[in-house]
C-alpha cells in the first residue's frame, strides 16, 4: 500500500479548494454539494446544529447526564487500571467485519448528533472519506475501524458502562481544560483538587508527546491498543486518528498543545481532516450495508493479504491476520 504522508493538506485548504465548506462559524447557511464529493450538511440527524450541547432537548439532558458520570469517574487511577487490564488483550478473536456487525446493537448515549446503530456510523464515515479521498484506502479503512473499540459495551468484552467507552476524551493527570464538554462536572472528580494533577502540566512535561499522556479510558485507546498489539502497519497517522479522534479539546479547541511533540503535530493535520467526515457524516440516511460490504471486505483483504503489500493487522507465524484480537474482561 502506498501511503504518502509528508504533505497532508493544511486543514481547510484542500476542502475549500474543493468547494466543501469548512468550519467557519458564520458559514452555516449553504450546503454545497460537489459532484461526487461529500456534502457537509447544516444540521444533524435531529435537525440541530452539530455538537450543540446546550440546546434544550430530551436527548441533551441524557447526554449531559452521561458526561456528568463520565467526568466524575474518569480519574488517573481508573485509567491506569483499565489500561493494564485491557492491555493484556486476552484474545477474543473475530474478523473486522464480525466486529462491525457486533456494533449493530449499540447506540452511543454520548452522541448529540446520531442515534443510529454504530455500524451505520462506521460506514457513513468511511463512505464519506471515500468520496473525497478515493485513493487513500488506508484512510477508508481507518474510517471503518475507528470506533470498533465500542465493543467494550458488549458482554464479551466486559460490558463496560457507556461512560467508560464513549464520549469525548481528555487527559487525566493534569488540569481539565475548560473547553471540554460540560466541564463543570469535573468539580466532583476526586482528581480535581489533587495537587499532583491539577496544574497545567500535572505529571507531564512540556512537549513530552501525547503517547506519554494518559487519556480518559474509552473506545479510542482500546482500539489503538488492539491495533498496536496486532502489529498493525497502518501509518502512524491512522493509528493517531484511532487513538485521538474523540479528543475534541485538542483537535477542535487547540488545548493541550503544550504536551505535543513534533510527530503529534504532523499527525494532527490528518486527524483534523478525518474529523470532518467522522462528525458531519452523521445522518438519518442509511447506508446500504450489503451494497458496500464487498468493497470493505476487499479492502480488508487487500490491505491485509496483498502480495508485497503491508498487512494492516499484521502477520503472525507466517500467517496473515485478518483478525483482530481483543481482550475479554
Ligand atoms: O459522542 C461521540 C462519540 O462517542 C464518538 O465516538 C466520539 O468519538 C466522540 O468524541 C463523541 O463526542
Ligand atoms: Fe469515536
Ligand atoms: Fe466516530
Amino acid at each position: 500500500m502506498t501511503i504518502l504522508l509528508e504533505q497532508p493538506p493544511a486543514f481547510g485548504v484542500e476542502l475549500e479548494e474543493k468547494n466543501i465548506p469548512v468550519d467557519h462559524d458564520d458559514d452555516q447557511e449553504n450546503e454545497l454539494v460537489l459532484e461526487g464529493g461529500f456534502a457537509v450538511p447544516d444540521t444533524n440527524s435531529f435537525g440541530h446544529t452539530f455538537r450543540d450541547y446546550d440546546i434544550e432537548s430530551e436527548r441533551q439532558r441524557s447526554v449531559e447526564e452521561f458526561y456528568r458520570t463520565n467526568h466524575i469517574n474518569q480519574t488517573y487511577d481508573f485509567v491506569e487500571g483499565m489500561r493494564e487490564e485491557y492491555g493484556k488483550l486476552k484474545r477474543v478473536e473475530m474478523s473486522i467485519w464480525e466486529c462491525c456487525e457486533l456494533l449493530n446493537e449499540f447506540i452511543d448515549e454520548s452522541d448529540p448528533d446520531l442515534d443510529e446503530p454504530q455500524i451505520e456510523h462506521l460506514l457513513q464515515t468511511a463512505e464519506a472519506i471515500r468520496k473525497d479521498y478515493p485513493n487513500e484506502d488506508w484512510l477508508h479503512l481507518t474510517g471503518l475501524i475507528h470506533d470498533l473499540g465500542k465493543v467494550l459495551l458488549h458482554p464479551t468484552f466486559g460490558e463496560l458502562p457507556q461512560w467508560a467507552v464513549v464520549g469525548d476524551t481528555f487527559p487525566v493527570g493534569c488540569a481539565f481544560d475548560e473547553s471540554i464538554v460540560h466541564h463543570k462536572h469535573f468539580k466532583e472528580n476526586p482528581d480535581y483538587n489533587n495537587t499532583a494533577y491539577k496544574s497545567k502540566y500535572g505529571v507531564y512535561s512540556e512537549g513530552c508527546g501525547l503517547d506519554k499522556v494518559y487519556m480518559s479510558w474509552g473506545h479510542d485507546d482500546y482500539m489503538y491498543l488492539v491495533a498496536k498489539e496486532n502489529k498493525s502497519t497502518l501509518p502512524s497517522a491512522g493509528l493517531f486518528i484511532i487513538r485521538y479522534h474523540s479528543f475534541y479539546a485538542l483537535h477542535r479547541a487547540d488545548a493541550y498543545r503544550h504536551l505535543m511533540n513534533e510527530e503529534d503535530v504532523e499527525n494532527l493535520k490528518w486527524l483534523k481532516i478525518f474529523n470532518k467526515y467522522d462528525l458531519y457524516s452523521k445522518s438519518k440516511v442509511r447506508i446500504d450495508v450489503e451494497r458496500v460490504k464487498p468493497y470493505y471486505l476487499s479492502l480488508i483483504e487487500k490491505l491485509s493479504l496483498g502480495k508485497g503489500k503491508e498487512a494492516v493487522f499484521g502477520r503472525q507465524g507466517g500467517k496473515c491476520l485478518t483478525y483482530i484480537a481483543m481482550s475479554r474482561a
